[in-house]
C-alpha cells in the first residue's frame, strides 16, 4: 500500500495525521487571540480530552492515527545533523530578534533528551523567562518586554492546513499569515527525511511565492479538484500547482475548479463554505451568496504547456452536478433558519469529515445540522467540541488524510 494515497473526499478513511493540541493554548493570551488566529482562549485539559475522544472515533472505525509530533520526532531522531538543522531553521523562522538570544535558544532545545519534548517545546512557544540563566544582556532584553523568545502556534491542531495530500503526493502549502508560517517547518522535514514520506511528489512549495492553505483544497476525485480562492489562497498559487498536477508529474488529475469565495475570516477556507458528505450530498455555508465564480483549469488543448482557464457563473448545485455526472443534493447549515444557521456556522456546523461515504463526524453542539444530516441517512459520528471549537475549525480542519481507498 502507498503511504500517501487520497482521490476523493469521502473514500474509506485508512489513516489520518492530527496534532493533539498542547501547552501552546496556554500561552494564548487576550491580547495574542487576534494576531494568532484564535476567537477565545480554550482550556486545555478539556481541549486534550475532545481530541482524544475525536482520535478515538477513528481508531474505534479502524483508521490509523498518527500524530504530527511523532511523525517528527522520529524524523528528528535519525541524525544529529538533522536535529541541528531543524534547531537552526525553527530559530531563524522565528524572527528572533537578536544573536544572544539566538545563541541562548539554541543551548536550550539542544538541552533535552528527549527529542519529543523538544520538538513540543518548539510548538508552544518559548517564554524569555524560561530560558536559563535568562539575564538582561542586550538593549531588546531591557526595553523589550514581549514576554516571548518564540511565539506559540496554537494552530497546530488544524493539520488540514500545513500541507494537503493530494493523489499520491502533497501540496506543501505557502501559509497566509506570519503566525501560521513555521507551521509548515513539521511537515517539510518529515516529507523530506523521514523513511516512509521522503522524496513524495510536491505539487506547491512553502517557499513558492503566492499563498494557499490546505482548507481550500478538496479532492472531488481523482480527475477533479476543487480550490477556493479565498483570503488565504492566492489565484496565482493555483495556477502554479496546476502546472505541476498537470505537466511537471504525471497525476490522474485533469481539472481544477477554482471557486472564487469570498475573502474574509468568515468564509476562511472552501471547506467551511462546503464539504463533501456522501456521493451525493454536501453541507453547505448559511450565508453563501449564489451562483458561484468557478474558473475550470484544464491543459490547454492547443499551446502545449499551458493552463486554459474557462469561467463559469453557475449555482453550486449545477456545477457539483456537471462535473459530477448525477445529481446532488445541497444541505445547509442550521437547515436555513436565520438564527440557527448563523450560530451554528459560527461552530463550523457545515465542516465534516467523511470516514467513509454518507459516514461524517461532526462536532456535538450543532444539534439542528446534526439531526439534518441523520434525517438525510447519513450516519454522524459526534465528539464533544466546547473547547476544540474555540479555534474556528471542525472535524475536516483537524485532520490531513494520509490514505483513502478508493470509491467503488
Ligand atoms: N481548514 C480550516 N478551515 N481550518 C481552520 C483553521 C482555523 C484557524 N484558527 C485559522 O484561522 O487558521
Amino acid at each position: 500500500m502507498k503511504s500517501l494515497h487520497v482521490k476523493s473526499e469521502i473514500g474509506r478513511l485508512k489513516k489520518v495525521l492530527l496534532h493533539r493540541p498542547g501547552k501552546e493554548l496556554e500561552n494564548l493570551t487576550p491580547q495574542l487571540l487576534e494576531r494568532l488566529l484564535f476567537d477565545d482562549i480554550p482550556w486545555l485539559e478539556l481541549a486534550q480530552k475532545e481530541h482524544d475522544a475525536f482520535s478515538n472515533v477513528f481508531r474505534d472505525n479502524g483508521v490509523d492515527v498518527v500524530y504530527l509530533e511523532d511523525l517528527v520526532s522520529d524524523t528528528l531522531k535519525q541524525s544529529d545533523t538533522l536535529k541541528q538543522q531543524f534547531i537552526n531553521q525553527f530559530i531563524n523562522e522565528s524572527h528572533v530578534v537578536n544573536d544572544a538570544l539566538k545563541y541562548r535558544l539554541s543551548d536550550y532545545l539542544n538541552g533535552f533528551n528527549d527529542t519529543k519534548e523538544m520538538v513540543l517545546k518548539t510548538m508552544s512557544g518559548i517564554r524569555k523567562n524560561e530560558l536559563p540563566s535568562f539575564e538582561k544582556l542586550t538593549l531588546t532584553d531591557y526595553i523589550d518586554d514581549y514576554p516571548f523568545a518564540t511565539d506559540p502556534m496554537p494552530n497546530l491542531y488544524f493539520t488540514r492546513d500545513p500541507f494537503s495530500t493530494i493523489g499520491n503526493g502533497i501540496s506543501m502549502n505557502k501559509m497566509f499569515t506570519e503566525t501560521r508560517r513555521r507551521e509548515t517547518l513539521y511537515s517539510d522535514i518529515i516529507f523530506k527525511h523521514h523513511n516512509e514520506y521522503k522524496d513524495k511528489k510536491r505539487y506547491y512549495n512553502r517557499d513558492d511565492l503566492m499563498s494557499i492553505e490546505g482548507g481550500d483544497i478538496l479532492v472531488l476525485n481523482e480527475t477533479i479538484l476543487a480550490i477556493g480562492v479565498s483570503q488565504r489562497t492566492h489565484p496565482a498559487a493555483i495556477e502554479t500547482l496546476a502546472m505541476n498536477v498537470f505537466y511537471k508529474y504525471g497525476t490522474s488529475f485533469e481539472t481544477i475548479l477554482a471557486f472564487d469565495i469570498p475573502k474574509s475570516r468568515a468564509f476562511m477556507h472552501l471547506d467551511t463554505v462546503f464539504t463533501q458528505i456522501d456521493y451525493d450530498k454536501f453541507t453547505l455555508h448559511n450565508s453563501i451568496d449564489q451562483p458561484f465564480k468557478v474558473y475550470e483549469l484544464t491543459k490547454h488543448p492547443s499551446k502545449q504547456g499551458e493552463v486554459k482557464v474557462t469561467q463559469i457563473v453557475k449555482t453550486l448545485d449545477q456545477i457539483l452536478e456537471h462535473y459530477l455526472n448525477h445529481p446532488v443534493m445541497l444541505i445547509p447549515c442550521g437547515g436555513g433558519d436565520q438564527i440557527i444557521s448563523f450560530r451554528e456556522q459560527w461552530n463550523d456546523g457545515a465542516n465534516t469529515l467523511a470516514l467513509a461515504p454518507g459516514e461524517v463526524i461532526v462536532y456535538s453542539r450543532n444539534h439542528v445540522t446534526n439531526k439534518i444530516l441523520t434525517d438525510h441517512g447519513i450516519k454522524i459520528h459526534t465528539i464533544p467540541s466546547s473547547e476544540l471549537s474555540r479555534g474556528r475549525g471542525g472535524p475536516r480542519c483537524m485532520s490531513m488524510p494520509l490514505i483513502r481507498e478508493d470509491l467503488k
